[in-house]
């Protein structure tokens, strides 16, 4: 299967370093009490729990309900999307600058029946000027278990101003809505 150059970084990119106050082996937590991907008080969401590894990896977890569902008793691939999607934007995070998800690849290997444990690893490749390059996998139950889902992305760096510019009142950095508080 080939992938696309675009979610690579060019040839010669060093390694990324970690931030040096990035969190390492601690739960990373939501990033906003109300996002669809990690919020713990959205209804509906995936609630996405992360763990930080070495401060360019994040180890996450969504266990695939009824309300994710695209065939029946199996998860929606948009819903798969949010989830890389999420535990990619936590990788960012570990960096300690706001990104936004600017390009998202998913590969979709096998499907994944409601129920199950998606352990979502993620990792930083490169960071060229605003653009971080990112990598991840998705595996059914266990960390050795089949890969169902690879992801790759570009992430691009915004300033603090983006949220509330852009999101304003309606979620956006308002009272008790701040976006990694
Ligand atoms: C707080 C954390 C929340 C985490 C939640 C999970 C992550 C998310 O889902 S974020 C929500 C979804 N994403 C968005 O809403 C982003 C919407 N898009 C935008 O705001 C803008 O298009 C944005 C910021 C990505 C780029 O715009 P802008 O700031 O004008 O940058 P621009 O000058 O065009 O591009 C900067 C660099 O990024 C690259 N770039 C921009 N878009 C892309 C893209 N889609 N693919 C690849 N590279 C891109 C450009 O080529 C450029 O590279 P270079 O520096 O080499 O020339």
């Amino acid at each position: 299967m080939n992938r696309s150059t675009l979610t690579v970084p060019p040839a010669g990119t060093p390694q990324p370093e970690p931030h040096p106050e990035a969190s390492v082996g601690v739960p990373l937590g939501p990033h906003y009490a109300r996002c669809f991907g990690c919020g713990p008080d959205h209804p509906t969401g995936l609630h996405l729990e992360a763990v930080s590894h070495d401060g360019l990896s994040v180890h996450a977890e969504f266990t695939v309900g009824d309300l994710h569902q695209g065939a029946p008793g199996l998860a929606h691939g948009g819903v798969l999307a949010t989830a890389i999607d999420e535990a990619l934007g936590m990788v960012v995070w570990l960096l300690r600058k706001p990104y936004v998800t600017g390009r998202l690849e998913t590969d979709y290997l096998r499907p994944v029946p409601v129920g199950t444990t998606l352990l979502i690893t993620t990792r930083c490749t490169g960071v060229v000027g605003r653009k971080a390059y990112l990598e991840a996998e998705a595996r059914l139950d266990a960390p050795d278990g089949p890969v169902a889902v690879r992801g790759a992305a570009v992430f691009v760096e915004v300033p603090a101003a983006h949220f509330e510019r852009h999101g304003g009142g309606a979620g956006g950095m308002v009272p008790g809505r701040e976006v990694n508080p």
